[in-house]
């Protein structure tokens, strides 16, 4: 007798190890409903360095999955979504060599650089990859390694992604899949395989990577032994990145673009046509079905708007309009725009400008750079009328859909489900139950509904502003430390 009585189908589970924490859902296949779930923090290094310990997310997986209870046991399958890009290194027992580099670490934008001249500029690389890697992707994050911890680098066996060492500590398989490895600088999305070329370029031999399982592949089944949070034989899906596991969790058609406010801002869409933007402005990554994720990254988004509400010793909801305060929030450096050396920077600050203004002016920065990229993400042919979808946890604050209303000029839907990323994962799961397209599961599940806020005027005068303010001072924004 299943302890979840009320359940129609087979339970399933859906894993979100995200930056800060790892969030685990039990779901009834049959119907969505999510009967159980939990979550647990993870650790990430301050400073320069972004790192985290892997094993700390494989513990953060098992104590999300404690405070489900028994029910998580009876999982038919289950599917983890990760963060994405994140470098992680084992040595021949599978333990970690280091912490894992994450994708907000910036300290690899000069072996990026480097590597963009070396393989012939951007074009070549967005005309073969379908990105142009900036810091946040893995190969230039591996090429840092061997630089400056040429140790590490000898003693890894085994290259992973987030999403991929948990997999594999289930499985005991090393895989991955189209989507996350489309993050990764080396996986080529033009012929859908691993760059030889750019490996020798960085000195990582092709044996050390996992196999790129194809979607809706069952990777393995749970294996026995140890405090494993799942039963033994429970089917194990490729999983993916993060925000392809979002893009399955909405059921997302091409046209349709959604804002992910997390510790990532993420603008994207789906699409039946690869990406392979030179700027680099838009990530040219696979989605976990088959298609295209078009994606555009920042990574100033709720922490740094977080961070701003402390520093003014407010709430995050005690914004005020009115002010002609422009705030650039670049705490960690930028990605989208390309400013890695970037810091916070305040321009048009007056005596009359209040603490609510300067907060708000927080999120004008914060969602100027992601509606920057939204018309790029899309095709041509998309409808600009349609709402954009609201996820990730910042979706839940008013300041943040005020702005994004405010600054877009377009509708905003706000699913009422809010851990799209392990739904996106736990479809997939389903999926490899059923052989169902996983979107078409979430879609059945309804996962999208939710207010749809209606659109405001747009604010032209305060994106404009922002975009002079952050060409004026470019410069200034992209002046490297010294000696780099
Ligand atoms: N009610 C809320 N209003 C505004 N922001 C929120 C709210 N709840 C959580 N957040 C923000 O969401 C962030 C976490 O979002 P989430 O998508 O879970 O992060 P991750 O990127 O790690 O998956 C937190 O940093 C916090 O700033
Ligand atoms: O780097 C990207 C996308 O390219 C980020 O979206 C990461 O995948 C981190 O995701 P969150 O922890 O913010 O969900």
């Amino acid at each position: 007798m299943s302890s979840a009585p009320s359940a129609q189908g087979p339970l399933v589970v859906g894993v979100d190890s995200s930056t800060q924490s790892t969030k685990a859902l039990v779901v009834d296949a049959a119907t969505g409903r999510i009967v159980a779930s939990g979550q647990a923090p993870h650790r990430v290094s301050a400073g320069e360095a972004r790192e985290s310990d892997p094993q700390e997310w494989w513990e953060a997986l098992c104590a999300a999955l404690r405070q489900c209870g028994p029910v998580a046991r009876e999982a038919a399958a289950v599917s983890v979504g990760g963060q994405q890009h994140g470098l992680v290194t084992l040595d021949k027992g599978g333990n970690p060599v280091r912490p894992a580099l994450l994708w907000n670490d910036v300290r690899s934008a000069a072996q990026a650089r480097s590597l963009l001249e070396r393989l012939g500029g951007p074009k070549e690389w967005a005309d073969r990859l379908g990105s142009v890697p900036g810091p946040s992707f893995t190969v230039t994050k591996w090429a840092w390694l061997t630089e400056h911890e040429p140790a590490a680098a000898r003693s890894t066996a085994a290259v992973r992604l987030p999403h991929d060492y948990l997999t594999e500590r289930l499985t005991g398989l090393g895989t991955t899949d189209r989507g996350d490895a489309s993050g990764t600088g080396w996986w080529a999305s033009a012929s859908e395989t691993y760059d030889e070329e750019i490996l020798g370029m960085v000195g990582l031999d092709p044996a050390l990577l996992p196999r790129v399982a194809r979607p809706g592949e069952i990777v393995g089944t749970v294996r026995d032994g140890g405090e494993l949070p799942f039963s033994k034989g429970t089917l194990v899906a490729p999983g993916t990145g993060d925000n392809a596991a979002a893009a399955l969790g909405l059921g997302l058609h091409s046209g349709t673009p959604v804002l992910s406010l997390g510790t990532s801002g993420t603008v994207y869409a789906v699409s039946e046509h690869r990406p392979a933007d030179p700027t680099g402005t838009v990530a040219g990554f696979a989605d976990a079905r088959g298609g295209w994720l078009p994606l555009a990254c920042t990574l100033n988004c709720t922490l740094a708007v977080d961070r701003m509400a402390a520093l003014l010793n407010l709430d995050r909801e005690a914004v005020a309009p009115g002010g002609a305060v422009t705030l650039l929030p670049y705490l960690d450096g930028e990605r989208t725009p390309n400013l890695p050396h970037a810091t916070g920077m305040v321009h048009g600050l007056r005596h009359d400008t209040t603490p609510g203004q300067l907060l708000q002016a927080a999120y004008d920065g914060a969602v100027h750079s992601l509606l920057g990229a939204l018309d790029r993400v899309l095709d041509t042919d998309a409808d600009r009328s349609l709402p954009l979808l609201l996820i990730g946890g910042g979706a839940r604050g008013a300041a943040w859909q005020h702005t994004v209303r405010r600054l877009s000029g377009r509708p905003v839907q706000v699913p009422e489900a809010q851990e799209l990323v392990a739904l996106g994962a736990a479809a997939q799961a389903a999926g490899v139950l059923t052989g169902e397209d996983p979107s078409a599961i979430a879609r059945r599940w309804g996962t999208t509904q939710g207010p749809v806020l209606d659109p405001m005027e747009r604010d032209d005068e305060t994106l404009s502003r922002i975009s002079g303010v952050l060409s004026d001072a470019a410069p200034l924004l992209d002046r490297a430390p010294h000696g780099e």
